[in-house]
């Protein structure tokens, strides 16, 4: 609802009321609309302050109505009602005004924030655009290049940056609501003739034609393949070409293709299973509103190298103070100036001061006795971090959490070598770990809930989305990226080639195909796997049996080019061709298709044509069976967490709601129906062999997600 109150005798006080975020939902914009009526009714009132209550103006329309029967009354001629008040209406900007919230201060005639308010049209990222007059007023306030920044990318702006750009007049650090009355005291009276801003001609934009090209052209780059970005493009064209009336009508007819379509549905998905994840639960009672985390001041880093050293700024970064512990005496002293070099970049970027004097270096794991939670980052070798995982339950102080960034081994295992194995979880980065999003939290089967709870706080601290899984080899990314993999290498056998496979991917919307990943990882961090794993068998043996590994059809192409010394941009040289070693550029590599060639003429295999569908249908459906099979053992708590994991952590594209939201979106029972097609063509490949779950699904008629 919104209340209504005078205040100092002339002023009405419209206050948002809708916990938590002051969304628009039906109920509240009808308060508005009867608030804003008895403002302008009543004589008293000279002028007119909107706010919301708790801190925050407005999180927006309420993303919850979306998709169901909207009722109540539009924002849109609420919003009008408003800008063509003869009483001035001044919006008291706290906390956030985003979206619809921000469309609503853009339809009063004046905008106070405080100097900690974020504003911004974020809608593009909900897959619609800002289709409450957003995108015809501000531009029309803020000029064009400005205007077509905010609503494509959907950033939010600080309330400095906001009064800079000219979307709020004036910014407090005092009470914003207090400030707002004693304004609109101020400007009672006056006339509103040019604070309207629907009324504003557009700032003319040199050379239109051009300047529009050259946006669309950068964010169907960038887009890959999402559409409303493409809309909010000629959205704002139409503020910058038409009458804001017909702008509005281009307005509406762009919202309407976006409003319904899967990718809406996907990215809303997404906003919601973001925030869902973070309400974990283990399969022994555990859980995120029961456990209380232990406070983790000083944490300590093993092994600084790739992963060691970002999981280091990251920590730094959170506030924390950092024991850095590495063996090897030039690794150590890469990694302080790595470390401090990334600290003074990410420091740059945010405008703050660098924090190196948090991290205290050190050879001897000993330096990490006074440390509350601990993150081993050694070489991934069983054998080593069990003896870390040993001395640190020596050194450690008691209480102390212990974690390992292991990619894939078993947790309980290293859980096993400790005096406390309640105390160990797996805290699984990503590279580079200061960077990416995601982290996903390991318990295995003795993993206490409050050391699951302290590591999903502190990954939360550290900015990331945090996903709490169970422990088996490879947890859940790792473990649906090998079918995936598994199905490119055999595509590539069966004639397909690195490019073909790649462009598939990346016309899905990947930012990179998978092929290019390899490369870009190192094809030789696989190898390694493969062969402690017994898979691997040293040249190239011809015959059906040469391609068959522990009863399953098996590819050994990747370790013939590892066996070449063809380890990817490391080498300049993998599944493409780089100008040199550490190139990143990749060039299509006449060689590798000779190598290919050559080895399905030795192997017996024809080659035959591979189109685009099948690419994605035998390597996304693969990993997706895989992600059924991990529901079905509990290993994440549902398909939300695998969504969240493979959108953060894997460049799954967002508007396609992540894997198991995409599955949805196909249809489960087609998904089994094409599995089951190449299953029966390739029935030594048990990955694509529908799994029980998903057979079950299909046969109940029932769905994974409500929203689908
Ligand atoms: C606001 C935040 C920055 C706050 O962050 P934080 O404090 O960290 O809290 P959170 O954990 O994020 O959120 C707490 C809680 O609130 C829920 N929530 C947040 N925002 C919303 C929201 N807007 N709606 C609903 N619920 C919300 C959140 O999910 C949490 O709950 P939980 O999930 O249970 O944990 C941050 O929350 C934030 O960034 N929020 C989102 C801001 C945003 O994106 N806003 C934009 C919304 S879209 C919008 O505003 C669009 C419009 O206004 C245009 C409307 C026009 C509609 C016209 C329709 C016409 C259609 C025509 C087509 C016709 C088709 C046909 O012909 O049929
Ligand atoms: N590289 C990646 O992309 C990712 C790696 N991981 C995992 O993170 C862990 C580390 O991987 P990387 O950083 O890539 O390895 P890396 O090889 O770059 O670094 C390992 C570091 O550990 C040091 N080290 C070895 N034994 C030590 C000891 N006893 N005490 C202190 N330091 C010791 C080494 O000298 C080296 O500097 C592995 O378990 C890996 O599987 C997890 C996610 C991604």
């Amino acid at each position: 609802m919104a209340q209504f109150s005078l205040v100092s005798a002339s002023v009405g006080l419209i206050t948002l009321q809708n916990p938590p975020v002051n969304a628009l939902s039906a109920v509240l914009r009808q308060g508005i609309v009867d608030a804003v009526e008895k403002a302008l009714c009543d004589p008293k009132v000279k002028s007119v302050v909107i706010c919301g209550q708790n801190g925050i103006f407005c999180g927006g329309a309420d993303i919850r109505e979306f998709g169901t029967n909207m009722r109540g009354p539009p924002l849109i001629p609420m919003i009008h009602a408003i800008e063509s008040a003869n009483k001035p209406m001044v919006a008291a900007i706290e906390g956030s005004a985003l979206g619809g919230g921000l469309e609503l201060a853009l339809g009063c005639h004046y905008r106070i924030a405080h100097s900690q308010a974020r504003l911004g049209l974020p809608e593009v990222t909900l897959g619609l655009l800002p289709a409450a007059g957003g995108s015809q007023r501000l531009p029309r306030l803020i000029g064009v290049p400005a205007a077509l920044n905010l609503i494509t990318t959907g950033r939010h702006v600080t309330a400095a940056e906001a009064l800079q750009l000219g979307i709020v007049d004036q910014v407090t650090d005092h009470n914003t609501v207090d400030a707002a009355v004693k304004f609109s005291q101020s400007v009672a009276g006056q006339s509103l003739d040019g604070r309207r801003i629907s009324t504003y001609p557009c700032p003319v934009q040199p050379n239109l034609d051009a300047f529009f090209e050259e946006a669309m052209l950068k964010v169907r780059q960038s887009a890959r393949g999402a559409i409303a970005p493409v809309a909010c493009v000629q959205a704002v064209r139409a503020a910058a070409t038409l009458p804001y009336a017909q702008g509005m009508k281009r307005e509406k007819e762009l919202m309407a293709t976006l409003f319904t379509s899967g990718q809406a549905r996907a990215l809303q998905y997404c906003f919601f299973a973001q925030r869902a994840v973070g309400r974990w639960s283990t399969p022994s009672g555990g859980r995120w509103d029961t456990s209380k985390p232990r406070p983790v001041h000083t944490a300590a880093v093993i092994g600084l190298g790739t992963m060691g050293r970002g999981i280091t700024v990251a920590l730094a970064q959170t506030g924390l103070s950092v024991v850095a512990v590495e063996t090897q005496v030039k690794q150590l002293t890469e990694a302080k100036q790595a470390v401090s070099g990334m600290l003074e970049r990410g420091a740059t970027r945010r405008g703050a001061a660098p924090t190196p004097d948090r991290i205290t270096y050190s050879e001897n794991i000993q330096a990490v006795a006074g440390a509350d939670l601990v993150i081993e980052a050694v070489f991934e070798d069983m054998a080593l971090k069990e003896k870390v995982f040993r001395q640190l339950s020596d050194v450690c102080k008691p209480g102390a959490l212990l974690c390992t960034n292991t990619s894939a081994l078993d947790i309980d295992h290293l859980a096993s070598q400790t005096r406390n194995p309640e105390l160990v979880v797996g805290m699984h980065f990503f590279a580079p770990a200061h960077v990416m999003k995601l982290l996903e939290v390991v318990y295995g089967p003795r993993s206490s809930s409050q050391a699951v709870a302290t590591a999903m706080q502190l990954g939360k601290k550290m900015g990331k989305i945090s996903v709490a899984v169970g422990n088996c080899r490879g947890f859940v990314g790792n473990r649906m990226l090998k079918p995936y993999l598994e199905q490119a290498f055999f595509l590539l056998e069966e004639g397909a080639t690195p490019e073909l496979v790649d462009r598939a991917l990346e016309d899905f919307g990947f930012p990179m195909g998978v092929f290019k990943v390899s490369d870009l990882s190192g094809l030789d961090v696989g190898w390694r796997v493969r062969k402690a794993d017994g898979m691997v068998e040293s040249g190239l043996s011809t015959g059906p049996s040469a391609r068959i590994r522990q009863g399953r059809r098996y590819s050994p192409l990747g370790d013939l080019l590892c066996e070449q010394g063809r380890f990817g941009q490391k080498t300049g040289r993998g599944w493409y061709l780089y100008d040199k070693p550490g190139g990143r550029v990749s060039k299509s590599d006449p060689w590798l298709h000779s190598f290919l060639e050559e080895y399905r003429v030795q192997q017996g295999l024809v080659a035959r044509r591979v189109d685009q569908q099948e690419v994605l249908e035998r390597c996304l459906f693969a990993l997706i069976n895989e992600g059924f099979q991990i529901l079905e053992e509990g290993i994440a708590a549902g398909p939300e967490d695998i969504d969240a994991i493979y959108v953060f952590g894997y460049g799954w594209p967002r508007h396609r709601g992540g894997p198991m939201f995409y599955a949805g979106m196909v249809g489960l029972a087609k998904v089994m129906e094409r599995l089951d097609h190449y299953h029966q063509a390739h029935p030594d490949e048990p990955s694509l062999q529908p799994c029980s779950l998903l057979r079950r699904l299909v046969a109940s008629g029932k769905k994974l997600h409500s929203q689908l």
